[in-house]
């Protein structure tokens, strides 16, 4: 059975693009979120002027700020709000919705508590629903505007898989499969922390090498991160793993590439914050990552770097420069093991 009623929780630039596209599919989508005059915007004008602006969203798409409502007619509810209000907005879905709604998360983040990513949080308040996740290089703005892009739908289910594909599929977005809800979901947070350290690596001026050697590493250091926990290393191969590291880690429309360009720059990161304006969920991946980590001893100094570099006041260019002191180690270490060198 094919999707033809959605809503997007959440009245940010992702949610709006999403909601964007289910409309331009002609589905009929509701798109909830809490400022009215966002939500008159989206009606009247068909623009969303605060994420965004100068965007002409399709004119069926209905915005709501009536939450229950937008959700009860919905055969697919994508949530695309950030990681911190995710449980709390699924919290007061639940007790109205029927098991065969579909939850699908758009966000990129962990909650702390438990290190529990955003699908496991959906799964715990709601056991009986089918539950996915979609992850990839999707800088908001760039589909805003119809470039063509890819993403990934990850769930054990697999009508939910075709049923999104579906959904989304059109001529400027293409959805591919993958099974491997886990990884897919911890690769879409943690590459927020490498575009903070690519930031950095850009404000410096450091060389197109420089940068090259930080992304590869950064693949080397989350992959290995994400085996330990249990992930299969192969999807770090596809859109969701590498894809979606090497846009945030090149471009300055990623949020968090921008708040490690402003550190790289001289800034505190309360400032960078300030200046953002918006969500950059790296900041908190790179505690809960750095904490877990530790607990595990895995050997991460990417993330131990930029942790020193954001929280205690290091200097950002030794991030780039702790990678040169390192123990001679492997470079594909899922073929020549670290302990083999
Ligand atoms: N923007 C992108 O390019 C992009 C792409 C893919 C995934 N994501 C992920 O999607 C998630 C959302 O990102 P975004 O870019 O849409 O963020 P955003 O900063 O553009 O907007 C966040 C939205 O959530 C709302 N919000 C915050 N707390 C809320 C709460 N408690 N209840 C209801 N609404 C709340 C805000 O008012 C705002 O409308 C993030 O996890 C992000 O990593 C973003
Ligand atoms: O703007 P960022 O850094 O949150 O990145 C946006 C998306 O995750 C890119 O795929």
């Amino acid at each position: 059975m094919s999707i033809h009623t959605a809503a997007v929780i959440g009245g940010g630039s992702f949610g709006t693009v999403v909601a964007n596209i289910l409309a331009d599919n002609n589905i009929a989508t509701v798109q909830w979120m809490r400022n009215e005059e966002v939500a008159a915007s989206i009606n009247n004008q068909h623009e969303n002027p605060v994420y965004l602006p100068g965007v002409s969203l399709n004119p069926a798409l209905r915005a709501s700020t009536d939450l229950l409502a937008a959700v009860q007619d919905a055969e697919a509810i994508f949530v695309s709000v950030p990681s911190q209000s995710v449980r709390e907005v699924v919290a007061a879905i639940a007790p109205h919705l029927r098991a065969d709604q579909a939850l699908i998360s758009t966000t990129k983040g962990i909650e702390p508590e438990g290190f529990l990513l955003m699908s496991q949080v959906i799964r715990e308040i709601c056991p009986h629903n089918p539950i996915g996740v979609l992850s990839g290089p999707n800088l908001a703005k760039e589909i805003g505007r119809r470039e063509l892009a890819a993403t990934v739908i990850a769930s054990e289910d697999s009508d939910l898989r075709r049923n999104v594909q579906q959904a989304l599929s059109c001529t400027y977005f293409r959805v591919y499969a993958s099974n491997d809800l886990y990884g897919v979901e911890l690769s879409g947070a943690l590459k927020n922390i490498y575009a903070i350290v690519s930031g950095f690596v850009a404000a410096l001026g450091m060389g197109e090498n420089t940068k090259s050697m930080i992304i590869t590493r950064s693949l080397a250091e989350m992959s290995r991160f994400a085996v330990a926990l249990g992930a299969n290393p192969l999807t770090f191969l596809g859109l969701a793993g590498v894809g979606d590291l090497v846009v945030t880690c090149m471009s300055p429309l990623s949020r968090n590439y921008r708040v490690g360009y402003a550190i790289g720059q001289g800034k505190s990161l309360d400032e960078a914050i300030t200046e953002l304006g918006e969500v950059a969920e790296g900041v908190n991946t790179l505690r809960y990552v750095r904490a877990k980590a530790q607990e595990l001893s895995i050997y991460m100094p990417l993330v131990m770097g930029a942790y020193e570099v954001l929280f205690n006041g290091a200097d950002p260019r030794r991030v780039a420069e702790g990678l040169m002191t390192g123990d001679h180690t492997s470079d594909v270490e899922f073929a020549l093991p670290r302990c083999e060198i």
